[in-house]
């Protein structure tokens, strides 16, 4: 690697300090014998200057360097307020690696062409900023649950039945068999809990939705966790500590990053425990006083929960949803067998669901009942019965959507915005 610093460590008061800078070329404008050129690299930019008094041969290099070309430059550190960071490189060496005579991403490109040359796009420092904060987002995570005594663990994405409805299954051939790509690692947590007690994943996981909306990917980045001995009202708890602690780390640590894509932070620093908690029941009573044309028993969708989020300042759940539209292995209310032990964390602004979490059938009996009256087929679910009998315990688990989180904190318009290559019913490439 070469010894090279980064654009954010050169401060003002290295002024005079000679420096060695590699990078890409981010803006260039040419005033008379002087070539400007803002170098960016993964830390941010930094403004040179190539005078031609002060080097012949670097001010020619630099006229013919390109936007996005890759280049070191050397030169001495002089404090400038003019600058955008303040400070300006006094340029007199340029290599440039590769010179770029035309960058296809311009200022007016739609956001179907920036998809289309997505592996381009990860040139731009907005970009970057969404993967660092996703990724600080997960790193806040593994503390969390480092500290909070949570197992990571490691499940199949090559699997032989649905977790969320057959529906939206991609199947794919397995030597003589067929196999699925995973919906959820949850069922498998479900088995690492009898050694582990308390586990996690991330895994991608992938759904056949054609619903075209900006929530909804074919691939998107799962964060699961299963823990036992756990009801519904201990997974909530344990939902919004992870996720307070991982919006406040994050508020913390990319401040900055966060800054260029809202300017009011409310709602992120209202992401304490405990969130706000309502029924379905309260939910439907609060639409309907809203005008919304919704009946008990049916389903919200983003419509719906973007309603219902104007009602809150900060991510809360709805809790105690109809069985009927909810999945088979959710537990039946004890105290109302027409409701499941279900809950869903919703960010506000907007955004809806982020969460899905419930409480598990631990009973074998009735979980063979709840399969066959989704009617599908015990025998498809053999091992995952078997959990059932052999010293099942009370358990409870949720999957949070790591993209669906990113785009309520940094308010992008679409989810795809928030993963890397984003994979939808109509965008498979790059
Ligand atoms: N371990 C569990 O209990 C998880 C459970 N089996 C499950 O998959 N629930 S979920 O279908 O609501 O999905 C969970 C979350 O996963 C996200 N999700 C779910 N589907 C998608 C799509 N299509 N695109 C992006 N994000 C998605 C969203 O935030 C959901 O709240
Ligand atoms: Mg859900």
């Amino acid at each position: 690697m070469i010894d090279k610093v980064y654009c954010a460590d050169v401060r003002p008061d290295m002024e005079g300090k000679r420096v060695k800078l590699a990078g890409w070329v981010y803006r260039k404008r040419e005033v008379g014998k002087k070539v400007f050129i803002v170098l960016r690299d993964s830390s941010g930019i930094v403004q040179t200057i190539f005078k031609k008094e002060l080097s012949d041969e670097a001010y020619a290099e630099a006229k013919k360097a390109g936007i996005e070309s890759s280049v070191i430059v050397e030169g001495t550190v002089k404090a400038d307020p003019r600058a955008p960071t303040g400070i300006e490189i006094q340029a007199d060496r340029i290599q440039i690696v590769q010179n770029v005579d035309f960058f296809p991403i311009t200022k007016d490109a739609s956001d179907e062409f920036l998809l289309d040359v997505r592996h381009l796009h990860l040139h731009s420092p907005k970009v970057a900023s969404i993967m660092k904060v996703k990724a600080t987002m997960m790193q806040a995570a593994r503390e969390w649950l480092l500290q909070d005594g949570w197992y990571e663990v490691f499940p199949p994405i090559l699997v032989t039945g649905a977790v969320e409805g057959g529906a939206t299954l991609f199947k794919l051939k397995y030597f003589d068999k067929t196999a699925y790509l995973s919906q959820s690692a949850q069922l498998y947590l479900e088995a690492a809990i009898f050694g582990l007690e308390k586990v996690w994943s991330l895994t991608p996981s992938f759904r056949a939705e054609k619903s075209r909306t900006r929530r909804h990917l074919t691939e998107f980045w799962h964060l699961e966790l299963e823990g036992a001995w756990m009801d519904l009202w201990d997974i909530m708890k344990v939902e919004e500590e992870l996720v307070s602690y991982m919006v406040q780390r994050t508020l913390e640590l990319r401040k900055g990053d966060i800054e260029t894509f809202r300017k009011d932070f409310t709602t992120l620093k209202n992401t304490v425990p405990p969130f706000p908690r309502i029924s379905y029941d309260e939910a439907i009573d609060i639409l309907q006083s809203k005008g919304v044309g919704i009946e008990w028993g049916e389903d919200m969708g983003a419509d719906e929960e973007r309603i219902l989020t104007q009602e809150f300042e900060a991510p809360f759940f709805v809790y105690g949803y109809p069985k009927h539209i909810k999945a088979f292995y959710m537990k039946e209310d004890p105290e109302d067998p027409r409701k499941v032990l279900a809950a869903d964390m919703l960010a506000p602004e907007g955004y809806g669901e982020v969460i899905g979490g419930s409480q598990r059938e631990d009973d074998y009996d009735k979980l063979v009942q709840r399969i066959l009256d989704e009617g599908m087929d015990p025998k498809d679910y053999e091992w995952y019965l078997d959990l059932r009998k052999y010293g099942s315990v009370p358990h409870s688990g949720f999957g949070l959507g790591l993209e669906r989180l990113v785009a309520w904190v940094l308010k992008l318009d679409h989810v795809r915005w928030a993963t890397l290559f984003p994979r939808t019913p109509s965008r498979l490439y790059p």
